[in-house]
């Protein structure tokens, strides 16, 4: 696959927290609509490579990124990009499902929209709302109680919240970072299965330190270890027949 055709490719990326030298010469191929997941025990270096695909890495002022990561071809650390379209087309989701406490479940979800004016008219507004509801699995758990807070959501029901705010943005690649780390295992479940739905349309990335939620969910999956790309490829071909001796004791649960 050539770089257009490739969602994300990351070529020598390189990335340091101050002197700490954290992602070493990673280079990664994520093919579109697929889920792909970066696994490895703590501290690998997971959440660092994942933020560096839409630039959140530069919020650290110690961050220095070298390298490149290239978007459907479009180098996101060219002097030419802009880091805000860059983040309008590739979603985030957190470990902690972070929905505004203070606005409804509508309001959750319709923010982005309202605040970059990407619809002209309530009604559009409410259709897209209902979309990315419905997208996210959430529209029959809410569709009677839009005006809510979402403090009454269950942790799952808020993590879809917040896939249905990233979702209504329409983006090409959704990065998720551990988003069933804390959610019960009913509502891992339903996200898990909501992947396999939104990967018809979307390419998801998605960092986990589970190798069995990796298996389960996962099209291609990257072994991270220390900052090394270890190993990568077809998920199956890695759980089954792994090339190299670490992420055989990984995926077996002897590496911790
Ligand atoms: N803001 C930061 N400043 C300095 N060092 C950091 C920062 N964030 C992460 N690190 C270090 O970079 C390395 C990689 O961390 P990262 O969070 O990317 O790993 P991870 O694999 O996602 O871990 P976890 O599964 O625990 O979230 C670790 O050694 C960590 O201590």
């Amino acid at each position: 696959m050539n770089s257009v055709s490739l969602a994300v490719e990351t070529r020598n990326l390189h990335v340091y927290y101050g002197e700490n030298h954290v992602i070493k010469g990673v280079n990664l191929k994520i093919p579109p609509k697929s889920v792909f997941a970066l696994m490895g025990p703590s501290g690998c270096g997971k959440s660092t490579m994942l933020r560096t695909f839409n630039r959140l890495i530069e919020l650290n002022a110690d961050a220095r990124v070298e390298g490149d990561v290239l978007l459907f071809g479009r180098r996101v650390y060219s002097p030419e990009t802009d880091p805000i379209e860059i983040r309008k087309q590739v979603g985030m989701v957190f470990q902690y499902p972070n929905p505004f406490p203070h606005m409804t479940i509508y309001d959750n979800v319709a923010v982005g929209l309202k605040l970059n004016r990407l619809v002209r008219s309530r009604e559009e507004l409410d259709e897209r709302v209902e979309w990315a509801l419905r997208k996210a699995a959430l529209w029959e758990e809410v569709k009677d109680r839009l005006d809510d807070y979402p403090s009454n959501l269950s942790g799952g029901q808020r993590q879809r919240l917040v896939i249905a705010r990233a979702l209504a943005m329409r983006p090409k690649v959704l990065l998720m970072d551990e988003p069933t780390a804390n959610i019960d295992p009913v509502g891992t479940q339903k996200i898990e299965e909501l992947l396999f739905e939104l990967k018809e349309d979307y390419t998801i990335v998605l960092v986990t330190h589970s190798p069995a939620q990796a298996a389960r969910v996962s099209d291609y999956v990257a072994f991270l270890y220390l900052g090394d790309l270890i190993e990568v490829g077809p998920t199956r071909k890695v759980f089954e027949n792994p090339e190299h001796e670490l992420t055989e004791q990984y995926v077996t649960g002897a590496l911790g």
